[in-house]
């Protein structure tokens, strides 16, 4: 077990009442959607094309994410992975072709309408409010989905004080979904690295997303805590989320995702299962070259 993310001592109610993992789970995401469509797309990119100046980083890409699944998206430096996401998120304004989430196109939309609408997001590198606690970093996800007016919080009506109880009990139950709970009240920045990346993903969770979009969580993280990371991965999609993952840990990859995609030089060159992928001439090739690590990097 790291030094940096272990298991948490079983969470009590008031009455000391141990709480079970879906008691957890329903608490974490009340409104989630039971995976009752899983298989069915959810997000659709059609021929997404981004373009700085001359350089075309992302070029025609077509593939879906399909409800409940864990998709991998892979692909050598400079594929266009991270353009991807950020073409989906409103960060980058595509040049053409769409992306649409249950039918609806995601295209202009500002990236606060696009957090509405249900896509959440980590960074590689980690964005987090350093001097807050890690339990008032999630509680500001879950603040976005509050209804109370600026009236309402500055004389404390009841609803805007039983929406704080409420946010409270919701972000503790977060950081012990991602294993977490016991540095509730440490400021992030003080916070292990691998806790800060929890504690991210927590934040990301805050939203309710249908899709969470995690680049590259596994960043600097030794072996045992990348397994730590591929549990709580599959924990997250096991509770109804849909999972987007940029990771150049080929193992982490291989063993956590449903299915993968490829990007090399902007273009999608394969789409499938992980064990079609690691067996993909167009794949090996695209990865031959690309210096390999006992860890990190090349196919397989
Ligand atoms: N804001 C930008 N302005 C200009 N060029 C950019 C910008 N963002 C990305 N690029 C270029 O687009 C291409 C794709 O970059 P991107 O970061 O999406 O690749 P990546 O697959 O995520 O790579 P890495 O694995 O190294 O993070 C690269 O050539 C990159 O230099």
């Amino acid at each position: 077990m790291s030094e940096s993310s272990g298991p948490q001592e079983a969470v009590t109610g008031p009455d000391g009442v141990p709480i079970s993992q879906e008691e957890i789970a329903d608490i974490v995401a009340p409104d989630r959607e039971i995976a009752v469509s899983e298989g069915e797309p959810l997000v659709q990119l059609d021929e997404l094309t981004v373009q700085f100046g001359g350089l075309t980083a992302l070029d025609h890409v077509t593939f879906d994410i399909k409800r409940g699944e864990i998709l991998g998206l892979i692909g050598p430096n400079g594929a266009g992975k991270t353009t991807c996401f950020n073409a989906m998120t409103g960060v980058y304004k595509p040049s053409s072709g769409n992306v649409t989430m249950e039918g609806v196109s995601l295209l202009g939309k500002k990236r606060h309408a696009i957090t509405r609408a249900g896509i959440a997001r980590t960074f590689q590198n980690i964005r987090l409010f350093g001097e807050m606690t890690a339990l008032e970093n999630v509680v500001v996800g879950l603040d976005a989905r509050h209804r109370t007016s600026v009236p309402g919080a500055i004389f404390r009506t009841p609803r805007h004080v039983r929406e704080e109880r409420e946010s409270i009990d919701r972000g503790m139950a977060l950081l012990e979904f991602v294993g977490i709970a016991d540095q509730a009240t440490s400021p992030s920045r003080s916070l292990p690295y691998g806790y800060q990346r929890r504690l991210e993903i927590a934040r990301a969770l805050a939203t309710e997303p249908k899709l969470l979009c995690l680049d590259e969580p596994a960043a600097g993280f030794n072996p045992a805590e990348k397994q730590e990371l591929m549990q709580l991965i599959r924990q997250i999609r096991d509770d109804g989320y849909t999972v987007l993952l940029i990771e150049h840990d080929m193992k982490l990859v291989m063993g956590v995702t449903d299915r993968i995609v490829v990007l090399e030089f902007g273009r999608k060159i394969a789409e499938g299962a992980p064990q079609q992928i690691q067996q993909d001439p167009a794949v090996i090739a695209a990865y031959l070259g690309v210096e390999e690590d006992e860890d990190d990097d090349g196919v397989a």
